[in-house]
């Protein structure tokens, strides 16, 4: 590694991203930013010029007792009108700036939700919830605040310090360097500010981090967090969690408070009286009053400025440090950026492909073999021809890789070795658009939307009402969705809390049917349904034999035991197939054992 990098902080690493997404969500609002800058200059021209307008009142006319009124008044005037004005500009602009953070986080907001929604599922097997959601919510916030508060103030002062400071050199260069030699006082008094604060405000936004997470995390599991009694188990870990974010963030306000503040008040008097002395060691003539009054409103003027700077620094590390973190998530390579070209040829491309290769299987399966990990592999060397049309049920005992290998004909993951076709085209090279329509899939939980009973068979591809209600029918959703208060309408409840969990599944089915797919996956669709349900769910599914290749995974052997083929996995590999009368004849077959243990249980 880099010896540089290794001494660099968190916040200093993350500048470099931090400022390219900055860029790129405020990119069609730059005019404004580059207006602000000429308004903030003028304002600061404007408060300069106060000063000298005081000079030359003190200098010209009050010590002389010259009394020209009407030019005394006009410099009066002009002193007042400068500061005024210079106030007027500034809000002005920071209305500018905080309509550009707000644009900038809206886009910002969409630029991660549709990212999210593309990143492939094995991302998702690592994230947690509650950090992904804090990602879109308060990382994006933390960025408006940088383009508010800190870009604001830092432009605002940085511009002000410059002018002030060449303000003085005019007036007297030699007192100018004095007080600019003082200055790196407060680039000190910064450095030993950070180096006790970073710690503090790193340890805060994780800990608000996992406030989030274990929030989202006890409100997905409430049902099974208070079956198993462990609300004071969670309530204490939260508090734990809570009290430790307190803590966290008063050391960074202890930091602010006990050195950044006073230290910097204490160095404005010093410069103050640095001043002071240096003019009381000179011959003090008339002129010099009017330059010593307006090299005191310029110290101000050069301090509170710095002052304002530092005091952004905090804000900066957080901000910047939660930019790079909402750049790292927009880095993730999407979907169609894994092992594949996914979104690659146009569906005129693959449709012609799959046109050539309507004689292919549906699915066909060649020496495929898979690891979520390297080293441990779940599937081995998988060869298998699915025609299409065909009813193929796949069995195995539990960890034997029956969702890894639907998760594989899903796209969710890549294989390391082999290939899928789908009609004679290899997986990854089939349009998105067009995979997601081919393939359909009813999940083991069936995902509702806290929606309408239409909504959650659309799913937002803008199906009419005579599909939706055709895909219903076809799974023996219709009936008992007329029945709703709403029918169609009837809004569902929080993933569909009105309905029972065997009707969630007719709806789930409804969902896949919709898309009018060549290929449905059922992974344990029925397995948490009753027997009678089981019945309409199989009586649904026998009517698209012929024009639907179905594959369904089932614990329940009954589901599957009309299939055209039963493939058994055994460890990752097939171990036995064909129809459920031929595995029936193998003795102390995987599959004879594992009915007759259902016949038994029964
Ligand atoms: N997302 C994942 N990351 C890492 N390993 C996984 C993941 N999903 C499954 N596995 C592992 O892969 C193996 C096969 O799991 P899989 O879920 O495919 O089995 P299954 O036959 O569907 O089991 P079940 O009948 O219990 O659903 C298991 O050892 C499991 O621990």
């Amino acid at each position: 590694m880099h010896p540089e990098s290794t001494s660099k902080t968190p916040a200093a690493q993350a500048f470099r991203p931090a400022l390219a997404l900055l860029q790129r969500a405020a990119q069609p609002d730059l005019h404004h930013l580059w207006r602000a800058i000429i308004w903030l200059v003028l304002a600061a021209l404007l408060e300069v010029l106060g000063p000298i307008m005081g000079k030359a009142l003190i200098d010209e006319h009050l010590l002389p007792h010259h009394l020209d009124w009407p030019r005394m008044a006009a410099l009066l005037a002009g002193v007042v009108l400068t500061g005024w004005i210079a106030s007027g500009l500034r809000y002005l602009q920071l209305v500018r700036l905080s309509g550009l953070a707000m644009r900038s986080v809206m886009r910002l907001r969409e630029m991660v939700y549709s990212h999210v929604l593309q990143l492939p599922m094995a991302y998702f097997d690592r994230a947690i919830t509650g950090q992904l959601v804090s990602r879109v919510t308060n990382d994006t916030e933390a960025v408006k605040t940088l383009y508010i508060q800190v870009l604001f103030v830092m432009l605002d002062s940085s511009i002000v310090l410059i002018g002030t400071v060449a303000a003085m050199a005019w007036l007297d260069w030699h007192l100018m360097l004095i007080v600019l030699a003082l200055l790196p006082m407060v680039l000190l008094i910064v450095w030993l500010y950070q180096r006790w604060s970073a710690p503090a405000v790193t340890r805060a936004r994780a800990l608000r981090s996992d406030i989030n997470a274990q929030m989202a995390e006890s409100i997905a599991g409430m049902s099974v967090l208070q079956a198993s009694n462990a609300e004071r188990r969670f309530g204490q870990r939260f508090a734990r969690t809570n009290q430790d974010h307190y803590h966290a963030r008063l050391a960074e306000l202890r930091a602010n408070a006990w050195l950044l503040r006073p230290a910097l008040d204490l160095f404005n008097i010093i410069l103050l009286a640095a001043v002071i002395f240096l003019f009381g060691q000179r011959p003090m003539t008339a002129a010099e009053v009017g330059v010593l009054y307006a090299f005191i409103s310029y110290l101000a003027r050069v301090i509170e400025p710095l002052i304002q700077i530092t005091m952004q620094f905090s804000q900066l590390q957080q901000s910047v440090v939660a930019s790079a973190r909402v750049a790292t998530l927009l880095d993730e390579a999407r979907a169609d950026e894994h092992g594949g070209d996914h979104a690659g040829p146009s569906s005129a491309a693959s449709s012609s492909a799959s046109a050539a290769a309507t004689d292919a299987a549906a699915v066909s399966i060649e020496h495929l073999s898979f690891a979520y990990h390297p080293g441990s592999t779940v599937l081995h060397d998988l060869s298998l021809q699915i025609a299409s049309g065909s009813y193929i049920g796949i069995v195995g005992h539990t960890g034997s890789g029956k969702s890894t290998l639907l998760a594989l004909l899903l796209r969710y993951y890549t294989a390391q070795q082999g290939s899928i076709r789908l009609y004679g085209t290899p997986l990854a090279s089939i349009a998105n658009q067009r995979f997601r329509a081919e393939v359909g899939l009813v999940p083991q939980d069936p995902f509702l939307l806290a929606a309408s009973a239409r909504e959650n068979i659309d799913m937002g591809r803008g199906l009419s009402d005579a599909a939706i209600e055709a895909a219903a029918r076809a799974a023996h959703a219709h009936d008992f969705i007329c029945a709703l208060d709403q029918g169609y309408d009837s809004p569902l409840g929080e993933g569909g809390s009105r309905l029972s969990v065997g009707q969630k599944q007719l709806l789930a089915i409804a969902r896949a049917l919709a898309g009018q797919p060549r290929i449905l996956l059922l992974d344990e669709a029925t397995s948490h349904i009753d027997s009678q349900t089981e019945q309409i769910v199989q009586t649904a599914l026998d009517a698209l034999r012929g024009r639907v290749t179905v594959i369904a995974i089932a614990h329940r052997l009954s589901t599957i035991r009309d299939a055209d083929r039963i493939i058994v996995l055994n460890h990752g590999r097939i171990a036995e197939q064909g129809a459920h009368e031929q595995l029936m004849q193998i003795n102390d077959g995987i599959y004879q054992r594992l009915y007759l243990l259902q016949q038994l249980a029964a």
